[in-house]
């Protein structure tokens, strides 16, 4: 099994590559932050991956919002759904997602099983882990409102990020399975820079990576 994980940033995959000890069925390149880039640094990887190397499952990885009551900081987050939340239209009644609008879809499906298997095994390990919806959402949220808004329209929405749903785009074009792991490392809401445990974050990430290859193999 080969697998390609993707994180925003280059902090987020080297926590990953700690994690993984150097197994060498890993692939972890880093596609820049939010779905745009995302999506365009998955699609090439996958298109100019060596000759024979056919990857089997896509891995969107990094740190994450968590909502009130879902995900505390320093846990794990697991997705069950990436869900793009900010994409479509405002209107007068709130928010109407492609879905709603006819263009398409707000949600693409994960690999459930070996997503729900990782949740499994984090949770066997002692690490506190939730597997729920994941947003992707191109703006940080940075209110109360805004938080409760999405948690509202998502129920049991556990975290926001901003590459999942284009990574998992990219995978879902070219028929390859998807997963999404998050750490925690700010609460979503109120902005308050200075509150992101992102050093927590990250050795939460690593941690969870350590379990990957059993899941995977
Ligand atoms: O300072 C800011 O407000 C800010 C604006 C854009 C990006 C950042 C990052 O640090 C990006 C890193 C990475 O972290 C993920 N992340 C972490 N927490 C959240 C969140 O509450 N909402 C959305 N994304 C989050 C995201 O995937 C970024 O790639 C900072």
């Amino acid at each position: 099994m080969k697998i390609l994980i993707m994180t925003a940033v280059e902090a987020e995959k080297d926590a990953v590559c700690r994690g993984l000890r150097g197994d060498s069925r890993f692939e972890v390149l880093t596609a820049g932050v939010g779905p745009v880039a995302a999506a365009v640094s998955t699609a090439t990887a996958l298109t100019t991956a060596p000759q024979g190397v056919r990857y089997d499952l896509v891995v969107s990885a990094g740190i994450a919002g968590g909502f009130a009551d879902q995900a505390a900081i320093g846990t794990i987050v697991v997705a069950s759904d990436v869900v793009a939340a900010d994409l479509g239209a405002e209107t007068p009644d709130g928010f109407a997602g492609v879905d709603k609008l006819g263009f398409g879809s707000n949600r693409i499906p994960v690999e459930r099983l070996l997503s729900s298997k990782l949740a499994d095994a984090l949770n066997l390990a002692g690490i506190t882990v939730r597997f729920g919806p994941v947003l992707t959402l191109s703006t940080v949220t940075g209110t109360a409102a805004s938080a409760v808004e999405l948690a509202e329209r998502v129920p049991g929405a556990a975290a926001e990020a901003m590459e999942g749903f284009g990574v998992a785009a990219a995978a879902q074009s070219r028929g390859i399975p998807f997963m999404e792991i998050r750490a925690i490392s700010n609460a979503v809401g109120p902005r308050d820079r200075s509150a992101w445990r992102i050093g927590d974050a990250l050795d939460a990430l690593e941690a969870a990576c350590t379990h990957l290859p059993e899941v995977l193999s």
